[in-house]
């Protein structure tokens, strides 16, 4: 196994939550861990990506995001990794055929909040992406509803299972994706660094 590299075993079932985790919150603790017990996943990685190609201003550096991350979970079945920034990705559909090929076997399941579901389709090769790994959506504030008819929502519907199968997501042939109703959190990075900086503001008056 390369250094650096999260430790998988084929047969495993891992969900991987891409993010910038710029910082990460409870929004993020609370998805992974709905989508370990509904999805039956052995593990989740939370893949700190060294920056969101759809973003035009760059987070915090890496290291930083990726300890306040581990400073926030209590669980050792949730891996937080730079591998990424390790294999040279930043777009998602290069992410995944590089994790498929370096871990034979290994069953992935990409992870991500609806308010991804809605702009799915701008995001590159996203046909490609659906038909790699099976995808499991979890409700996020606002964006529960719009994300039932978006635009991937609508193209990849008949591949969308009935939520009382979500436990069987791993197993799936892709393309296959479930949306997740969950009590949902509104956290959010820009939130937090949004008060921080009112904070910050409030501090120079
Ligand atoms: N409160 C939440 N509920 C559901 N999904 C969430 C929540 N917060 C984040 N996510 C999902 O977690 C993944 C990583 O999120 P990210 O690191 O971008 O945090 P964020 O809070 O969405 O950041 P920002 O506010 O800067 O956009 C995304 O798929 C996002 O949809
Ligand atoms: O590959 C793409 O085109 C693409 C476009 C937008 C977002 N993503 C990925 O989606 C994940 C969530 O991004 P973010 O910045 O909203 O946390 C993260 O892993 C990004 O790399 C990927």
């Amino acid at each position: 196994m390369t250094r650096g590299f999260p430790l998988a075993r084929p047969g495993m079932r891992i969900g991987l939550l891409g993010g910038s985790f710029d910082p990460a919150h409870e929004g993020h603790v609370h998805i992974t861990e709905t989508a370990r017990r509904r999805f039956c996943l052995d593990r989740v990685w939370w893949l700190v990506s060294p920056g969101n190609p759809l973003k035009a201003h760059g987070p915090a550096p890496l290291a930083e995001r990726m300890a306040t991350a581990r400073r926030l979970l209590d669980d050792p079945a949730v891996i937080v990794t730079d591998v990424e920034m390790r294999l040279g990705t930043r777009l998602t559909a290069d992410t995944i055929a590089a994790l498929t090929r370096h871990y034979p076997g290994v069953r992935f399941v990409w992870l991500m909040g609806s308010d991804n579901l809605c702009q799915f389709h701008l995001w590159d090769r996203w046909r490609e992406i659906a038909a790699m790994v099976p995808i499991g959506v979890l409700a996020r504030p606002g964006t529960r509803i719009p994300a039932r008819n978006a635009v991937a929502a609508q193209i990849l519907r008949r591949w969308r299972l009935p939520q009382d199968q979500a436990g069987s997501l791993a197993r799936r042939r892709p393309p296959a994706w479930v949306l997740i109703n969950l009590p949902m959190k509104s956290h959010s990075s820009s939130a937090i660094r949004a008060a921080r900086s009112g904070v910050a503001e409030g501090a120079r008056r």
